[in-house]
């Protein structure tokens, strides 16, 4: 019993059993995946398993059935989408899904749109973190270039101060001098601003360069999970490798 409640001390976020659905066809199998406080957590995976619906569904975007989902030990499943963002969790979708014709600062609001109290000012730790979201304020997002763009999602989900950051594959299609800029970014916000990070990533040198931990996920379920340091050349070839 001490061991749970160590372990859900521990765990920012603590995915049991959960199941899932999309009409007939079963994605999600049983999966469990713990988050523990102050990781950078790398959910990896070959494509197709399953990692983007995981996210979504600790979202709240797409519905679990059996299982929980846990943040602060409180579970998420009975809670709308936006009540999840509002308690905590950031979420950076794939393909980043800026609004192309609102400005910088007006994609910035859209993140604090949903805050209980009606609006208020953009965190300066934004701008501190982006300084080109500042010299961009009044650009459109979409002539913004891919990296960033990048910026503007990540930048939006921290409005709201999260203590949870949800990334789903942050570098595709950036070009590779900007990828190494966002990694930066990621590990800054892990190891200087302390936030929590859960990531999906397919990269494995960026993995290793940013993960504290990583958990890998085969056809729907759970199958390993450990400190980056224990991602071996055995594990990845069992379970990456394609
Ligand atoms: N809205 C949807 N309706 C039906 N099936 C879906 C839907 N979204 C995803 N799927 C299917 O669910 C499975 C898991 O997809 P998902 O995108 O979660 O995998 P992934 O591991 O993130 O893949 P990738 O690495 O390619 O992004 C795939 O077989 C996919 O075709």
């Amino acid at each position: 019993m001490a061991a749970v409640m160590e372990d859900a001390a521990e765990n920012l976020l603590a995915v049991e059993k959960v199941d899932l659905r999309y009409g007939q066809s079963q994605i999600l199998w049983g999966m469990n995946l713990a988050v523990r406080r102050g990781s950078c957590t790398c959910l990896m995976g070959r494509n197709g398993v399953g990692k983007t619906t995981l996210l979504r569904a600790v979202m709240g975007l797409a519905p679990t059935f059996g299982g929980s989902i846990r943040f602060h030990g409180q579970d998420l499943v009975r809670q709308p989408a936006h009540q999840r963002a509002r308690i905590g969790i950031g979420y950076v979708p794939q393909g980043r899904e800026i609004f192309p014709q609102l400005t910088v600062l007006e994609n910035l609001q859209v993140g604090l749109g949903i805050r209980e109290h009606g609006l208020s000012e953009i965190p300066e730790r934004i701008y501190e973190l982006f300084p080109i979201l500042k010299q961009f304020l009044h650009r459109r997002g979409g002539d913004l270039s891919g990296g960033q763009q990048q910026q503007l999602a990540i930048g939006r989900a921290l409005v709201l101060e999260p203590e949870l950051l949800i990334l789903d594959e942050p570098n595709e299609g950036i070009q590779p001098n900007i990828v190494r800029e966002i990694g930066d970014i990621i590990i800054r916000l892990n190891r200087e601003v302390g936030l929590t990070v859960l990531l999906v990533e397919q990269k494995l040198p960026f993995a290793r360069r940013l993960g504290t931990d990583f958990v890998i996920m085969e056809k729907g379920r759970w199958v390993a999970t450990g400190t980056m340091s224990e991602l071996t050349d055995e594990v990845v070839k069992a379970h990456l490798a394609v």
